[in-house]
């Protein structure tokens, strides 16, 4: 894979001053009420909190890029713009027009608009259908041609259009007969022939080949130069996010940590988790996978995201407004446990007792002692494992720890969530950007 493609010479069409997408807020929680999950899980009010207030602007001929892990909503926000998922509130404008509580008639003529394009070109042919009919399924559904002929006349074109040619080589196959990157260039065609003006990229070229991933993505910004087409490509993999979009979004638990020109972004990654998304780009050659050396653990649920700045239990950099919480003291605990030998172990463990206490919100934590045990004794074990480990971020979000009837009181900084801020060109969320926080966070 080449490590530049040929940005420079499609210079944005149109208007470049009014954002062609405006996304304002929004939200997109599915409500797990009565799903088979909910109750597994107990939780009656459960939302799955996707997509949890994003705002960001589109021009017309830009490619922004939605960059994220598994979970982080890429996907859900890709769908709302196509109107394929409502929207819980907030406000999304494609040019000039709100889509928000659309009914599903009035979205149609916007859909022609907006075309999306999956990861898999496998899955998104039907096996029985030619390209021929598989190109002109859109134009039918949308009643666009009226004639066979004319129908033949935009398909040939579309092929065309993405390089498939001569057309007459593709017409009459099955997509069994096609390569992966032919695919893809087929369900490119079949996005192009409603002559879109956004196109939703959702891992478009991740699961082709190394060799015809630049291929693919240089076929797009040729689309965008010739078509006029603006692009969201979503994707979890930097690296092609560097090489093809002008704009990059960092999403995490359904919100954005850092948002900004690509070169910006890239060269001088500020927020933690960009820094570790960044850091763990492959070199060229390297299989693009999931980066693996992030900070410790999964991504959250996205169910109940941690206080806060939801990135703050992985975060290297956290400090005291970051969003403690109990289950983070849990975490702590249980990162200890698992250094000390078994003896330590066994003596510690019954003197904290219930963890699961602790997994509820609320900045004052109570960990009750057992039955014969002082307060006294459970102090001392939390104070010992903070001293023992001044890695441990947890601990400078505890404001106070003291004895109480019957146990111990952990007292939490009050959590604060963080916005967007402009640092250079770029916007980042989180506090070591906040002039009023960032003189609270330790120097290392
Ligand atoms: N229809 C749905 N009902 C309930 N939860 C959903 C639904 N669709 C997505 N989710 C949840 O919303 C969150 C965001 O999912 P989404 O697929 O948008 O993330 P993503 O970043 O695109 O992940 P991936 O890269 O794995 O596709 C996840 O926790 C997911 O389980």
């Amino acid at each position: 894979m080449p490590t530049k493609l040929d940005l420079t010479k499609h210079d944005a069409p149109g208007d470049a001053t009014a954002p062609f997408v405006e996304v304002r807020d929004l939200l997109v929680h599915f409500d797990l009420r009565g799903s088979v999950l909910s109750r597994l899980l107990g939780r009656s009010q459960a939302k799955v909190r996707a997509v949890d207030g994003v705002s960001f602007t589109i021009g017309r001929g830009e490619v922004l890029g939605l960059v994220g892990e598994s979970g982080s909503g890429k996907t859900t926000l890709g769908r709302a713009l196509l109107g394929l998922v409502p929207s819980t509130s907030g406000s999304i404008r494609i040019g000039g027009t709100e889509l928000a509580g659309r009914s599903e008639r009035k979205l149609r003529p916007l859909r022609r608009r907006v075309q999306m394009v999956f990861q898999d070109p496998h899955a998104a042919l039907n096996p029985a259908m030619t390209i021929r009919t598989a190109v002109a399924h859109p134009l039918r559904i949308h009643k666009v041609t009226k004639r066979g002929e004319e129908t033949e006349k935009r398909v040939r074109q579309a092929l065309e259009t993405v390089g498939l040619t001569p057309p007459e080589r593709y017409l009459d196959a099955l997509p069994e007969n096609l390569s992966g990157g032919q695919k893809q260039r087929a369900v490119m065609a079949r996005a192009a022939v409603l002559d879109p003006e956004l196109l939703v990229a959702d891992e478009p070229v991740s699961m082709l080949d190394m060799s015809v991933r630049a291929k693919i993505l240089q076929l797009m910004l040729d689309l965008r130069d010739r078509l006029g087409l603006t692009y969201v490509y979503i994707t979890h993999d930097l690296a092609t996010a560097k090489l093809f979009c002008t704009n990059v979004a960092i999403l995490y638990l359904g919100k954005i940590v850092e948002v900004g020109p690509t070169a910006e972004i890239f060269a001088s990654p500020r927020h933690p988790y960009t820094r570790a998304l960044v850091a763990a780009i492959p070199e060229p050659g390297e299989r693009t996978e999931v980066p693996r050396d992030l900070p410790r653990g999964e991504i959250p649920d996205a169910v109940r995201p941690p206080a806060g700045c939801s990135f703050h239990p992985r975060c290297p950099k956290a400090f005291a407004p970051c969003g403690w919480e109990g289950r983070d003291l849990a975490a702590a605990l249980e990162a200890r446990w698992a250094q000390v030998g078994t003896a330590t172990y066994a003596e510690e463990r019954q003197l904290v007792g219930d963890l699961k206490a602790l997994d509820q919100p609320g900045r004052r934590l109570f960990l009750r002692a057992p039955a014969e045990v002082e307060p006294e004794k459970v102090l001392r074990l939390l104070e010992k494992a903070r001293d023992e480990a001044p890695e441990e971020r947890f601990w400078l979000g505890v404001r106070t720890m003291r004895t109480v009837e019957r146990g111990v009181e952990v007292e939490l900084h009050d959590p604060v969530a963080p916005t967007l801020l402009r640092a250079g060109r770029a916007e980042i969320a989180c506090h070591l950007y906040d002039p009023q926080l960032a003189p609270l966070a330790p120097s290392v």
